[in-house]
């Protein structure tokens, strides 16, 4: 663990309480994107994580893009959006999933992502795990090998991670509340 990274993360991520609704923490990364020096040690850490184990990154939209895409240039790896319903010219292939109300339902290009290659699966906070969980079904579903995950952020009371385990996927993430 990189102890210096996590104080300086700690010191920098906002907490909001009741943010979008009541009861909800809301843990605001925007202030990581004014100090440069603090993303570059975010992707450093993040892409040595991934560094010689992957063949692609799938970013989740819209925060997973944030870091999603300079880990892969860093690492020199394609990277694919995985965006949320609607968004995408066909062709494409869809995951429906449950939120914490009613469902949602995520999507990818069909034929950028090719089978067998391994993939690290890339957002930046893990919550109930939902949305991460149908991201790696939708990479199961057209033949790639869910690899890795990783998040700035995981929120254990959440238990996200146990959804994650049947994919039999290493996690890594700097920060857990
Ligand atoms: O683990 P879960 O309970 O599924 O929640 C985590 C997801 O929620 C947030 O995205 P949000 O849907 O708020 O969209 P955004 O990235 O566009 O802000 C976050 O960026 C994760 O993608
Ligand atoms: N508590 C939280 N803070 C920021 N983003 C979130 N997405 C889901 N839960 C969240």
């Amino acid at each position: 663990m990189n102890q210096q990274l996590v104080e300086d993360l700690e010191k920098t991520i906002e907490n909001i309480p009741n943010f979008p609704k009541e009861g909800i923490q809301f843990k605001d990364i925007t202030p990581i994107f004014l100090n440069p020096q603090l993303y570059k040690d975010v992707i450093k850490d993040l892409s040595a994580f991934s560094r010689d184990k992957i063949d692609v990154v799938c970013g989740i939209e819209s925060r997973g893009y944030l870091f999603g895409i300079a880990i892969a240039v860093a690492l020199d790896v394609p990277f694919i959006l995985i965006r949320k319903k609607g968004k995408l010219p066909p062709p494409f292939v869809g995951q429906k999933y449950d939120l914490e109300y009613g469902s949602a339902e995520i999507e990818m290009r069909t034929g950028q992502l090719q089978p067998g290659q391994r993939v690290l699966i890339h957002d930046d906070l893990l919550a109930t795990g939902g949305t991460t969980e149908a991201a790696a079904l939708l990479i199961e579903k057209q033949g790639g090998v869910v690899s890795q995950f990783s998040f700035l952020i995981a929120l254990k009371d959440l238990a996200g991670e146990e959804r994650l385990k049947k994919f039999n996927a290493e996690v890594h993430q700097i920060l857990s509340y």
